[in-house]
């Protein structure tokens, strides 16, 4: 059964799931075994909404993330993007969907220590082959608090200010789906609320969100939490506070 989540509670956005997982399993071959890190895993990841993923370590979290942005191909099953069956896309397909309809934020900001802040915000349009306008890259940096920060190289921004110039990024393409891997697991507990905090911001203007989280704060923060464990969905939890998100994981990781 389909694991379907309710819309955003801030807005209708029509029934089309953002990005839809339909009995999708992935194994990886390791020497003489196969590990089965996603077993039949059937969710909908409602447009407009923000779904955190949690479960146990190794139950499958990134290994659905990746699946869902097309970063990895999956073993069965299929994946769509806006409706639109991506499981079979070729290469270069891929390629081209993961700079124009996904957006991708990482644990460690992955941001290019050379480069500026608004030079590492134009990125994925001048890799998309994109013209790169000056107002849009300096928009979503003002989007995300740092319009002044746009001449300084990542040493020199702290860790809060690293994520937002990463989101910045990720956002200047507008992506169909923002993907976010433990966005908040390298900052302080300030940190992590301003990051939060914007992309609370993002989904209140529409977009969609799935992000990974080891944190029930960073969860609660969601619309919606999905549980993994050993590669399926075994629970999901409504707008639930951190306390609720905290015992259900502790129940799983019993
Ligand atoms: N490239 C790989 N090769 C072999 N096994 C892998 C690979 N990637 C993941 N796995 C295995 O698949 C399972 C799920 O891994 P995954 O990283 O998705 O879990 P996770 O829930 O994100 O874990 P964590 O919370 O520790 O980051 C684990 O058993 C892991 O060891």
């Amino acid at each position: 059964m389909t694991t379907s989540l309710p819309t955003a509670r801030t807005m209708s956005t029509g029934h089309q799931p953002a990005v839809e997982l339909r009995g999708v399993t992935r194994t990886y071959a390791t020497g003489q075994h196969s590990v089965r890190a996603l077993d039949g895993v059937s969710v909908a990841f409602p447009t407009g909404s923000w779904t955190a993923v949690m479960g146990p370590s190794g139950s499958g979290k990134s290994t659905l993330l990746h699946c869902a942005a097309g970063l990895e191909r999956v073993t069965a099953g299929q994946v769509l993007l806006g409706g639109a069956d991506i499981t079979s896309a070729g290469d270069g397909e891929l390629t081209a969907l993961r700079r124009s309809d996904i957006g991708f934020v990482f644990q460690s900001f992955n941001l290019i220590g050379s480069l500026t802040a608004e030079q590492n915000v134009a990125l994925p349009l001048r890799l998309a082959g994109r013209r790169v306008s000056t107002k849009d890259v300096r928009a979503v940096l003002t989007a995300v608090g740092l319009d002044d920060r746009r001449k300084h190289r990542p040493r020199e921004l702290s860790g809060g200010q690293q994520q937002r110039v990463a989101i910045a990024r990720a956002m200047v393409t507008r992506p169909r789906v923002l993907f976010a891997d433990e966005p908040t697991g390298a900052l302080d507990s300030g940190a992590a609320r301003t990051v939060l905090g914007l992309l609370r911001d993002l989904v209140a203007a529409g977009q969609s969100i799935v992000m990974v989280t080891h944190d029930p704060a960073a969860a609660a923060s969601a619309d919606a939490v999905v549980f993994l464990r050993d590669g399926r969905i075994v629970d999901h939890a409504v707008s639930p506070d951190a306390r609720e998100v905290a015992d259900r994981l502790a129940r799983l990781e019993a």
